[in-house]
């Protein structure tokens, strides 16, 4: 028989926490990274215990494991683009930030997910200052949703307009490169509506909005898709706008398990074979 070698392949790293569940966290990324046709590598931050109705418990793994984790994929396989997801506190955080500077990782993509579905915060003040001063500076782009926006800015977040003014404050004050509110905490029209601005574009990212339930894991796989665009030699702004198409197809292939919130449908044009 004939072997094929994929000689060149593109590498991304997930630096974030596991879900039981499997619809967000780590195992949404990889999903997303096999998807996109780039070889996904991961650094498991924490273990949550985790379905469609909720988290459970959470367990972090000590940040001297999470450092080993990056350092074994970039000495070895090479990392074209990482992305950090549920980094927890302010230990794994200080951590993986002096690991991304050491190893000059570029194409950093940062979700500072800090704020659970239901509004309650999931990394306490203390944590949020670390992110602030030292990963969000080494980050090509930042993706907080609206309730995480609200909290690096401490602008309320109820319309498109305040969408923008949090999109602009976050560039001047927290020395991002580029920031990308999420919609999709949003109502109304707004919902699944994004605001880009990278210091001098200001940019509405829309699609079609999806009219489900099922939206677990919509932030962790568009982080993921924008990380495996930029892997794969994309410009940062045609990442994002190629990652918000996929998540919205893959929103309209949302599974419909268990009693909660389902997660989004990663391999959708299969489920058409
Ligand atoms: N109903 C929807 N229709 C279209 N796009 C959506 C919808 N819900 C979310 N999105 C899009 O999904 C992406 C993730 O945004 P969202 O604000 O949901 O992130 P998140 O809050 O981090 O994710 P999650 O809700 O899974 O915690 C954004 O591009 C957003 O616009
Ligand atoms: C382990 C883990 N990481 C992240 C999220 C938030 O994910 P999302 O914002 O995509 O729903 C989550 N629920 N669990």
């Amino acid at each position: 028989m004939d072997v094929t070698k994929v000689s060149r392949v593109p590498v991304a790293l997930t630096i974030a926490g596991s879900d039981s569940g499997g619809g967000a966290g780590i195992q949404a990324d990889l999903r997303t990274f096999a998807f996109h046709c780039v070889h996904g590598t991961s650094a498991v931050t924490c273990i949550t215990a985790q379905n469609t109705l909720g988290v459970t418990r959470v367990d972090a793994m000590p940040p001297e494991a999470v450092v080993a984790q990056i350092q074994a994929v970039a000495e070895d396989i090479g990392v074209q683009a990482a992305k950090t997801g549920m980094l927890l506190n302010k230990e794994i955080i200080g951590a993986v930030a002096k690991q991304v500077e050491l190893l000059q990782i570029e194409n950093l993509v940062v979700d500072p997910v800090m704020v659970s579905r239901a509004g309650a915060q999931l990394i306490d003040d203390e944590a949020v200052k670390i992110l602030r001063e030292t990963l969000l500076p080494l980050a090509v782009l930042v993706t907080p949703n609206r309730y995480e926006a609200q909290i690096l800015t401490g602008i309320e977040i109820n319309s498109l307009l305040e969408m923008k003014l949090a999109a602009e404050y976050i560039h001047q004050h927290l020395a991002v490169k580029a920031v990308l509110v999420k919609g999709g905490g949003m109502t109304g029209l707004e919902r699944g509506t994004d605001v880009w601005f990278d210091g001098e574009t200001l940019e509405i990212i829309t699609t079609q909005q999806v009219d489900t339930k099922n939206t677990h894991g919509t932030g962790c796989t568009l982080a993921a898709a924008i990380t495996a665009n930029l892997a794969r030699g994309e410009n940062l702004f045609t990442a994002v706008q190629k990652a918000k198409d996929y998540v919205t197809v893959a929103l309209t292939y949302a599974l419909d398990i268990g009693k909660g919130t389902g997660p989004v449908g990663h391999f959708y044009p299969l489920l058409q074979i």
